[in-house]
């Protein structure tokens, strides 16, 4: 026998979708627009089925609905993993000055763009609110002011730390060499190395901003939230590196 046709049922089916696709457009815009557009052909066959009262479509559909928040919960693991790790564990802050946020800016830039023109690889984390230790392997440890000299020497290729990434946190270069964990991202174009699916792993997990220097190409890019903008603009790069910088002390 066919299931009448619940209208509540319906309007509390909807109304939990659109809560589930509003939450998950805050979380990742791209994803949430093509799920929206299969939930919709989901949700007007569903409809459709109960019209022409087809009970095997029916509870077929039904099923699908039921599993929903699964399948969005496996979706958006890693930014789930991400939202919860930054409840936990917020990052302990300190008073830091326009002037330093200007001026460590400036050495950053002034590093990357000397190691690009000379085609030197290289790895910067700037630590944003998530913590990153857990997520690091091997590493020496630092404690010094960002300069574009120092910056510059750990990625000379004769430096024994020149392999892996430097960390910047709280103002300051805190490790050098570290191993980052590598993205399992399939869609990541073939002509990326391990240097980019390190960064691209990183920003997976945290809000960090990776910026990669392209030993090959000598290119400069910017990985955050799981993106690579690949030869980024220097006023973009710029923006993007002085917001970390006062995200590290921002209260
Ligand atoms: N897990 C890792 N964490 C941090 N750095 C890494 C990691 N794996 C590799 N690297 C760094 O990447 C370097 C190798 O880069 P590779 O050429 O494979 O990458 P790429 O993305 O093609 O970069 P490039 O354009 O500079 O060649 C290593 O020498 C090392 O410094």
């Amino acid at each position: 026998m066919t299931p009448p046709l619940d209208i509540s049922g319906l309007v509390d089916s909807l109304l939990l979708t659109v809560l589930v696709c509003g939450f998950s457009l805050l979380i990742r815009r791209d994803v949430t627009l093509r799920l929206l557009v299969v939930l919709s052909v989901l949700l007007v066959c569903s409809i459709v089925a109960r019209f022409a009262a087809l009970p095997p479509l029916i509870r077929v559909m039904d099923a699908i609905f039921f599993s929903v928040p699964v399948v969005l919960a496996v979706i958006f693991q890693q930014d789930l993993r991400r939202s919860l790790l930054a409840l936990g564990s917020r990052q302990k802050l300190s008073a830091v000055s326009v002037d330093d946020i200007t001026e460590m800016t400036d050495e950053i830039l002034k590093a990357l763009a000397s190691l690009a023109s000379r085609h030197i690889g290289a790895l910067i984390v700037l630590v944003r609110r998530h913590p990153v230790e857990h997520l690091l392997q091997v590493g020496t440890d630092i404690d010094a002011k960002v300069t574009s000299e120092l910056l510059d020497s750990i990625f000379l290729p004769y430096s024994p730390i020149h392999d892996g990434a430097v960390i910047i946190n709280q103002g300051k270069i805190t490790r050098a060499g570290c191993l980052l964990p590598l993205s399992h991202n399939p869609d990541i174009a073939k002509s990326f190395g391990t240097r980019h699916r390190a960064a691209l792993g990183l920003s997976e997990a945290t809000d960090a901003l990776v910026l990669v220097v392209s030993e090959e190409t000598g290119k400069i890019s910017c990985v955050h939230d799981a993106r690579i903008t690949y030869d980024i603009d220097l006023a973009d790069l710029k923006r993007l590196v002085r917001k970390s910088l006062e995200l590290q002390h921002a209260a």
